[in-house]
This record gives structure tokens, C-alpha cells and sequence, in this order.
């Protein structure tokens, strides 16, 4: 059995919004507003107790977006999700359990990776796009110009602490497929219920990563 590709699954979404769900109506709302903007994935992070149903409701109300499960650490969350809905998972980091059950689950997976040796046990596992995270506090830009080399086959989603400014610059490097930043479902706009404020900004990672 091989690993579902995720950088076939992924293609053409190049910036995914890191949500973490207050609410399954929130959570819906949030999907519509982002795809309404053009943002077709989605990562719902595991972190609140609703982020299952979250993840099933986005899957059964808003048709044409992609959502998957973030913030997955074991395998039995990977299997939940994806029996909620998930069609990929993505770990802030990753283990031998992890990487061997997505395969045999069938689930697209972006393990989380920030070393060498991290890559070259996900690339054995077959999976080929990786989460580099933290990436601001790893120094990311210049850790995956590095590995554009040794690791030529491996595309990378960098996450944490990247904002519509740092984007630009990561979008720019050939081995990037995509990255991932919660600035698109800011806290006080989810608060207040301002959809339009999450379609717009949904606007501008579109319009940046065709930049
Ligand atoms: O929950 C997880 O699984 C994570 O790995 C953490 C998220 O990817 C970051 O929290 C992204 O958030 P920002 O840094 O605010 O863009």
C-alpha cells in the first residue's frame, strides 16, 4: 500500500487558514466565508472539544471545501477525523505510528517535520508534503532553500507565525507547495461574527499566492 499524495489532493491551494473552532454553526460560517474568498482547504485544528463535529459539519454543508484535521497526535484522532470527514490530517510533528497508519488508513497526511532526519523518515513512510513547524521560530525560509537539494522530491506547507507579509516570500520558493497561518480566522472576527472581514482576507492570500 502507498500513501495517499497530499501534494496531488492540495494542488492549487496554496495558503490554508489554521482554524480553531469555537462552534460547529462558527465553524460552518468560517468554511462559507473562506471559500466564498477563493480558499478551498481548510485545517481545523484539533485543540476545542467541538473540532470533530466542526470538521463533519464543514464536510456535509459546504460542499466544494476541503477540510482536514490539524493538531492530530495519534492515530486514533487520525481515524476519527477522517471518519468525520477529513480527507487529510497534519501533525505538528510526527511518529513511526503516525506515518505507517495514514498509509493504511488512506488519508493524505502532512507530517510535521523540523530536521533532516524528520524529513527522511516521512519521505521512507512515502509521505512527500511536509509541515515544517514552527516555521518562524526554526528559521524556515532558509532551512527549506537548504533542503531543496538533498530532499528534491519533498514539498513543504511552512506554519506558525506566518503572516500575509512573510507568505509572499515562502510562495516564492520552488519546493513550497503551500503554507498554513491562522491570520485568516482572526479571534476577534470569529468573536463578532464578521464573515465578510474572513472573506476578504481570504481574497488577499488567494490574490498573494498567485503573486
Ligand atoms: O495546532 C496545531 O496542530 C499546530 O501545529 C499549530 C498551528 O499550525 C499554528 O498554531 C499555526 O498558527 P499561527 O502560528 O498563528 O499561524
Amino acid at each position: 500500500m502507498s500513501a495517499v499524495d497530499a501534494v496531488a489532493l492540495l494542488s492549487g491551494h496554496r495558503v490554508m487558514p489554521v482554524y480553531t473552532p469555537g462552534g460547529v454553526d462558527e465553524a460552518v460560517s468560517t468554511a462559507r466565508a473562506l471559500l466564498a474568498g477563493g480558499v478551498g482547504a481548510i485545517e481545523v485544528t484539533l485543540r476545542t472539544e467541538v473540532a470533530m463535529d466542526a470538521i463533519a459539519a464543514i464536510a456535509r454543508e459546504v460542499p466544494g471545501m476541503k477540510v482536514g484535521a490539524g493538531t492530530v497526535l495519534d492515530p486514533a484522532q487520525m481515524r476519527q477525523a477522517q471518519a468525520a470527514g477529513a480527507t487529510f490530517a497534519v501533525s505538528p510533528g510526527s511518529s513511526p505510528e503516525l506515518l505507517r497508519a495514514a498509509v493504511d488508513l488512506g488519508i493524505a497526511y502532512l507530517p510535521g517535520v523540523a530536521t533532516g532526519s524528520e524529513v527522511m523518515a516521512a519521505l521512507a513512510a512515502g509521505h512527500r508534503l511536509l509541515k515544517v513547524f514552527p516555521a518562524q521560530a526554526i528559521n524556515a525560509l532558509e532551512l527549506i532553500q537548504a533542503w531543496r537539494g538533498p530532499f528534491g522530491h519533498a514539498r513543504f506547507c511552512p506554519t506558525g507565525g506566518i503572516d500575509a507579509t512573510l507568505a509572499r516570500e515562502y510562495l516564492r520558493q520552488p519546493n513550497v507547495a503551500c503554507l498554513g497561518g491562522s491570520w485568516l480566522t482572526p479571534a476577534d472576527a470569529l468573536r463578532t461574527g464578521d464573515w465578510a472581514r474572513i472573506e476578504g482576507l481570504a481574497r488577499e492570500a488567494v490574490a498573494l499566492s498567485g503573486a
